[in-house]
């Protein structure tokens, strides 16, 4: 077993394997052309440093557009949800919006009426739900109240954090020992131990394991073959964006990260036409869009919504009517789970936005602080329950 850093930490770092042969099975792949492919045959593709050359491809493709719509000014938003922007549009667009979104605290009793006889099992994403969304993503911390709030949250409830960071990432801002983790959208489980769960899920992709208190842990890791891959494109990506200001990579494991936030909208066409470049060397990888990231990751067929799955089975959740799964989300990554829930576990989404936006969720909450009242308010009603 090996441990990270943090010795009181139950997150460890990717042990060897139990049995290599059953990492290599995984059915969830997504077809992808096989011509040109540079993995795993052993030999990597280099990608030169170069400058990109036409800005056609990123024009054509959408992802421009998609950038420029990722986080974007109130303005922009709402000329997108009605026609023409004036302040009693925008109201109106919002109240309309609020009618199907309706707030998480307004319909609180509603929540726990329905609630009643259930357990809840609570899923929440971090960035833009735990923290607010900030220019630097290392600095991106969640507040001592919302730990405390998430803390209590665990207390009543199983919970997971499912977020697109890597999973020692995540734990280390979180830090909380009593929550299961799932980093990389997913990719990165780390959860209890349910060999039926196991068998349901192709166990050739999970890793037996301990945490530092003895207690046994199931890792899954659906894309672990593609770890050399992706360290091989983050270096490529470093290398490539150094000459951008303002633009950060990340390696989460299991995906990329390209951040764009801090750089000057002028040069968004380069970023992206610089990452389509790469990716075309790459045809097992795909990329998605977050907030003012891009997002490099492989072609499988898994996402938060898998893994929210994944973990109520996990935590022996999936297979009764009295379980109300509740997943807390602001990002496009998070629709996923929200139409799991909605088409698949009846539980419900909430989406964490100030502004009207498209969702599979059922409620919403305004931002983290709204986030944390809602969690807050679950905790005062479960213990008044219990009193009872
Ligand atoms: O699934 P999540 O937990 O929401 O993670 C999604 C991405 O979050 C981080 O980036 C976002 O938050 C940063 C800090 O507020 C912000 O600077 C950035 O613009 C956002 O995209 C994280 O850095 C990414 O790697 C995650 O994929």
């Amino acid at each position: 077993m090996e441990m990270n850093s943090n010795q009181t930490s139950p997150v460890l770092t990717d042990p060897a394997p139990v049995n290599n042969s059953r990492l290599s099975t995984y059915s969830g792949l997504l077809p992808y052309p096989q011509a040109g492919a540079a993995f795993p045959s052993g030999k990597y593709v280099k990608i030169p440093r170069k400058k990109p050359g036409k800005l056609d491809d990123v024009r054509s493709n959408g992802w421009l557009d998609a950038m420029k719509s990722s986080s974007p000014p109130r303005k922009k938003l709402i000329k997108d949800f009605t026609v023409e922007i004036t302040s009693d549009d925008t109201d109106a667009a919002h109240r309309s919006w609020m009618l199907k979104y309706p707030s998480a605290l307004h319909s609180f009793n509603q929540i726990t009426d329905y609630a009643k006889n259930k357990k809840i099992a609570m899923f929440l994403d971090y960035d833009g739900t735990l923290s607010p969304i900030v220019d630097d993503p290392d600095r991106a911390l969640m507040s001592n109240d919302m730990r405390s709030a998430v803390r209590n949250v665990a207390k009543y409830f199983p919970t997971a954090i499912i977020s697109g960071r890597s999973r020692d990432k995540v734990y280390e801002l979180v830090g909380l020992a009593e929550l299961h983790y799932a980093g990389s959208h997913g990719m990165d489980i780390m959860g209890p131990v349910n060999h039926l769960a196991a068998d349901d899920h192709s166990n050739n992709c999970i890793i037996r394991s301990t945490d530092q208190l003895g207690k046994e842990v199931n890792l899954f890791q659906p894309a672990r073959e593609f770890i050399p891959m992706i360290d091989e494109v983050f270096r490529t990506l470093v290398e490539n964006t150094k000459g951008i200001q303002g633009s950060k990579v990340e390696n989460h494991k299991f995906c990329a990260s390209v951040h764009y936030r801090n750089v000057d909208e002028k040069i968004w066409p380069t970023i992206a036409q610089l990452v389509h470049d790469i990716l075309k060397s790459y045809p097992r990888l795909r990329l998605t869009h977050g907030r003012k990231v891009l997002e490099v990751r492989p072609m499988i067929d898994w996402n938060k919504g898998k893994a929210v799955e994944f973990l109520l089975d996990s935590l022996g959740l999936s297979k009764s009517d009295d379980v109300l799964p509740i997943y807390i989300g602001d990002d496009k990554t998070d629709e996923d789970a929200f139409k799991v829930l909605r088409e698949k576990c009846g539980g419900y989404g909430i989406l964490v936005s100030p502004v009207p936006k498209e969702t599979n969720a059922f409620y919403s909450l305004k931002d983290p602080s709204e986030v944390m009242k809602f969690l807050e308010s679950l905790v005062r009603w479960k213990s008044k329950q219990e009193e009872d």
